[in-house]
């Protein structure tokens, strides 16, 4: 670390837009989104104002960073001094109210402490959860199989996530008709790009949102979905049962009194545990099918593993280590939260290592967003191959690997006292359902002739020489997680 004197806030290097306010840079920053590779923008900045720089939209300090050094200082090692608070609480208010993500001190803590024991080892190890939901999202692949269609994968992977997670957290299957669980869907995703527009532009976003709350129309059908699972679940809290058999929703009813935040939980547990690991399934699968020496690899590790089995257990998964590079170089190149961010709470230093002109101090009230994304493809950080997909960088033996010297150049799941509680339950579920495709289906294709023109990267990125446009095959976007623009388009052979 450096050990040089701290710099005010006004030290660290300003973004310079021609308008005053940088009112032109605000606009690229919306307008650019719709074309551009996800992050694009915030990378090009870093580029030219250094690794952590203040956007300085409307004159207000709106700091970014891809320095692992600050996001270790904010999230560990001086957590007390960054919290998410009061204007992301307002940002995401109107979607996901005062749950575990939107919460800080004490309110965080209550949460945190009801939900521990729901991602206890043995809870995070249901494989006939997974199998349920697995091989139902299989038949329907091998519907389409047979009878020649492609189809989105994503979309059915988004169904499989909220399915497990409905399972695994309130003991209820999801078992609505296809018509209500689109117009869920639908919701829940408007309702998610509509607040992560609001972090992404900061302090300013009012001013894009005139008249009614857009967030207003979504969240009516969002309950009208949630109601039922949660009449039900208070009909269960009700039986007298012992702890080891409640469900996560018969505990919240059973600790909080307010039903306001019973739903607002269940609400950031579902965002929590639906959209990341669908994102994280789509990559993986989108990954296997755009590099088949990898995918023909991972096949053999299976059935060398398994033999005739077609059920994995957990000690089967453990014994993948191929399987699990593969996930952990996916959670690198395609992380399921690209862009995260923190408040300063209470003054502090970031160390700023890797920018010349650190430490900067900064003061309570500002800002400071971070990119995992764009720190686990940093070419300073992860050397030359940076944006190539490679699994076996994380088989290779040695102490010099940045994710060994460097733990926070990977944090997929974030670090410190607010790391992710689902991350084994993520990793299981993922192996579970990629083990059991590639041992149903013998060929797994990307079908470009049958997507639509938002799921077809722009051409110009043929020709690009910028990060991993020329050699990918989707376009990835973000709202609150990754996604594949227009959807996984896929053919598959049983
Ligand atoms: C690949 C899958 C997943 C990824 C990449 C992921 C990533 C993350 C990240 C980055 C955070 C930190 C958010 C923040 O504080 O800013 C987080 C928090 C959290 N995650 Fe996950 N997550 C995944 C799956 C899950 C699953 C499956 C569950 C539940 C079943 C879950 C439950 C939670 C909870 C409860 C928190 C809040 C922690 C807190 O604020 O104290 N996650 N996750």
């Amino acid at each position: 670390q450096k050990t040089a004197k701290p710099k005010w806030v006004s030290s660290i290097p300003k973004a310079k837009g021609r308008l005053p306010g940088n009112l032109d840079l605000l606009f690229q920053l919306i307008l650019r989104e719709s074309h551009e590779y996800c992050g694009e923008t915030i990378r090009e900045w870093a580029e030219k104002y250094g690794p952590t720089y203040d956007m300085n939209l409307l004159w207000g300090n709106q700091i970014i960073t891809v320095d692992p050094s600050n996001v270790k200082h904010m999230l560990a090692n001086d957590f007390e001094s960054f919290g998410k608070g009061a204007k992301f609480h307002t940002m995401l208010e109107t979607f996901l109210g005062s749950g575990i993500f939107t919460t800080d001190g004490d309110v965080w803590k209550m949460h945190r402490a009801i939900a521990r024991p729901f991602f206890s080892a043995e809870r995070v190890t249901d494989f006939e959860c997974f199998e349920r939901h697995t091989s139902r999202a299989l038949d329907i692949m091998s519907e389409y199989g047979r009878n020649g269609e492609t189809f989105d994968l994503q979309h059915i992977l988004s169904r499989f996530t909220l399915n497990v997670g409905t399972d695994f957290l309130f003991g209820q299957d999801c078992s609505v008709s296809n018509e209500e669980y689109e117009a869920f869907s639908n919701a829940f995703n408007q309702a998610s790009s509509i607040v992560a527009r609001r972090v992404k532009i900061g302090s300013t976003w009012r001013f894009f949102e005139w008249g009614e709350d857009p967030t207003k129309e979504p969240m009516r059908i969002i309950n009208a979905f949630v109601d039922p699972i949660m009449k039900q679940g208070m009909q269960a809290a009700a039986v007298d049962k012992p702890m080891e058999e409640k469900t996560f929703l018969e505990h919240l009813v059973d600790s909080v009194s307010d039903i306001k935040i019973v739903r607002d939980e269940l609400l950031n547990v579902l965002l929590a545990s639906r959209d990341t690991t669908a994102s994280l399934l789509t990559y993986t699968i989108y990954s296997l099918v755009t590099n088949p020496h990898v995918c023909e690899r991972a096949r053999k590790e299976i059935f060398n593993t398994m033999g005739d089995r077609g059920e994995p257990t957990l000690i089967d998964i453990k014994k993948m280590g191929y399987l699990r590079a593969i996930i952990n170089e996916v959670l690198r190149l395609f992380p399921p939260v690209p862009f995260n961010i923190r408040r300063c709470v209470k003054s502090s230093t970031l160390p700023s290592v890797l920018s010349k002109d650190g430490p900067f101090s900064i003061a309570p009230g500002i800002s400071v967003t971070y990119s995992p994304l764009l720190i686990q493809r940093s070419t300073e950080l992860w050397g030359p191959s940076a944006c190539v997909f490679d699994p076996d960088r994380w088989l290779e033996e040695g102490s010099n690997k940045p994710y060994v010297t460097n733990p926070f150049s990977f944090l997929p799941f974030n670090g410190g006292p607010r790391m992710c509680m689902g991350q084994q339950f993520a990793y299981h579920e993922t192996s579970y359902f990629i083990i059991r495709l590639l041992k149903t289906f013998s060929t797994v294709e990307l079908a470009e002739d049958s997507r639509p023109a938002s799921a077809r990267p722009p051409t110009s990125w043929k020709m690009s020489n910028i990060g991993r446009e020329k050699v990918e095959q989707c376009w990835p976007r973000a709202s609150l997680t990754l996604y594949v623009s227009g959807g996984l388009w896929i053919r598959i052979k049983t």
